[in-house]
């Protein structure tokens, strides 16, 4: 047999068809579903007197639009939209009879957050929802990616999805960290050295030492970011650390099933002599703090850098550096650890996981901010309930931060958190692009560490200097 990457062997165990033009017929072990991208694909069903086909494998949860405050239940508390899009969700899951966790539950969260924490998302699968960060689900040895409307009805209606194969791209974080330095850091840092077209066509493993050290909430940050470097999906290979986080969790196998998905998830692995169409290698010790300087996730510094000048830029960049420059109110050659921040919000898909509350908490204890507001929003029901448990919570509040309910929130302006023109964020979410949380808002991207300690100081700042 030849050699194959993991990508490769998850791709032929879900080939239910080849055209001759290499175009595929994949079938689809998870699907998840969101308010925003699911509406017209139900109707569409509807419209054609369709049903799903495989309600105990499409699981739904409102997060996009939902608020992160009391009362939110009250569609009166939303935009318009927003309550149509949800209201949409309620009546579809009830109506098509999906798996469903309204906002009044518990387990309520980002959808990325509460598929790993159900045990929904389990090595060697297929994962899809309408949502690009469904990249995010890879940290477990699936294969999770976005998909779009039309193909969220498709896989609706017949649990399959048409795809070509991507290439092969591996990138090794060989060694280990320095203190300070977390998932967050290496994931913008890849992006930073690979540019946000340098996975175009590709589905990433990542792999060595650094990412086998990870947590599994860790390597979730670390595949969430694989699309904003262009990439189909990352994906991580399951090892020990996979096995334990999934064993137990209300949708995982049980018994004889669980013994037997193990035996399978053990070859999940990329063959030492797989070929790779490209690679990329990073030394851990080389990965510094980073924050993002400008509008696109590769605009990344080490936080001891200066604000770049658009001249330090090639050809056809110096132009959207500048721009960057311009949107974000930044003068070149100021030092990054000067620069003032108005707000901070820990959460989102990459960084709302309890690990991440854990991180931020271990700085802020004690401590106040010194900025005009900061939010903590779980990233999902359970985590905000383990969080309190942990007394976690209690760390935040009296630090200053609003404690809020899960949802995607301030990373994307599609609920009421959102930034105002020209308002300064350290954000620990995956977009920097302009108008992103909010119309005129300027966004800095961070690990929750660097977030916590730029709430303290009220400026970008080095979490290894509070250390
Ligand atoms: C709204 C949704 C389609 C979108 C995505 O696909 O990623 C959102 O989650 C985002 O992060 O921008
Ligand atoms: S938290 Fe942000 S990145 Fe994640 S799904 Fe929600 S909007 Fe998209």
């Amino acid at each position: 047999m030849s050699p194959k990457t993991l990508y490769d062997k998850i791709w032929d165990a879900h080939v239910a068809h080849e055209a001759d033009d290499g175009t595929c017929l994949l079938y689809i072990d998870r699907h998840l579903v969101h308010e925003v991208t699911s509406p017209q694909a139900f109707e569409g069903l509807r419209m054609t007197n369709r049903k799903v086909r495989a309600p105990d494998k499409t699981i739904a949860v409102p997060d996009h639009n939902v608020p992160t405050t009391p009362g939110r239940e009250d569609p009166k508390n939303m935009t318009e939209d927003s309550a149509i899009q949800v209201a949409a969700l309620d009546k579809n899951a009830k109506d098509f009879g999906i798996h469903y966790y309204p906002v009044s539950d518990v387990r309520q969260g980002i959808v990325h957050i509460v598929g790993p924490e159900q045990g929904w998302t389990l090595p060697g699968m297929t994962v899809v929802c309408g949502d690009s960060h469904t990249a995010t689900h890879g940290a477990f040895g699936a294969l999770a990616h976005g998909i779009g409307t039309s193909e969220v009805e498709h896989v609706l209606a017949t649990q399959t999805l048409i795809q070509k194969k991507s290439k092969n791209m591996k990138v090794e974080i060989t060694g280990k960290l320095r203190p300070g330095v977390t998932a967050k850091d290496i994931t913008l840092s890849v992006i930073g050295a690979t540019g946000t077209a340098g996975g175009t066509g590709y589905v990433i493993e990542y792999c060595g030492e650094a990412i086998r050290d990870l947590s599994m909430e860790g390597r979730m940050t670390v595949c969430n970011m694989a699309i904003e470097g262009g990439a189909r999906a990352g994906i991580i290979a399951p090892d020990e650390k996979t096995y334990e986080y999934c064993n137990g969790r209300p949708h995982a196998p049980k018994g004889a099933q669980w013994e037997a998905a193990l035996n399978w998830w053990k070859t999940l692995y990329s063959d030492d002599d797989a070929q790779w169409d490209k690679v990329i290698t990073l030394k851990g010790e080389d990965i510094a703090p980073v924050v993002t300087w400008g509008t696109s996730p590769e605009d990344v510094l080490p936080i001891t850098a200066n604000v770049p000048a658009a001249e330090d830029f090639k050809g056809g960049k110096v132009g959207a550096a500048q721009r960057s420059l311009d949107y974000m109110g930044l003068t070149s050659g100021t030092p990054l650890k000067d620069v003032e921040i108005d707000t901070v919000f820990i959460g989102s898909c990459t960084n709302g996981r309890i690990e991440d509350l854990r991180a931020a908490a271990e700085i802020l204890k004690g401590k106040k901010v010194a900025v005009k507001r900061a939010m903590v929003v779980p990233g999902s029901g359970l985590v905000r309930a383990q969080a309190e448990e942990e007394g976690l919570a209690d760390i935040f509040k009296e630090a200053g931060f609003e404690w809020r309910l899960a949802g995607c929130s301030m990373c994307l302006a599609m609920n009421p958190d959102q930034l105002q023109p020209e308002e300064r964020c350290a954000a620990t979410s995956n977009r920097n692009f302009e108008g992103r949380q909010g119309r005129g808002g300027r966004t800095h991207l961070m690990s929750p560490a660097m977030a916590a300690a730029a709430a303290i100081t009220g400026k970008l700042t080095d979490v290894r200097d509070l250390m």
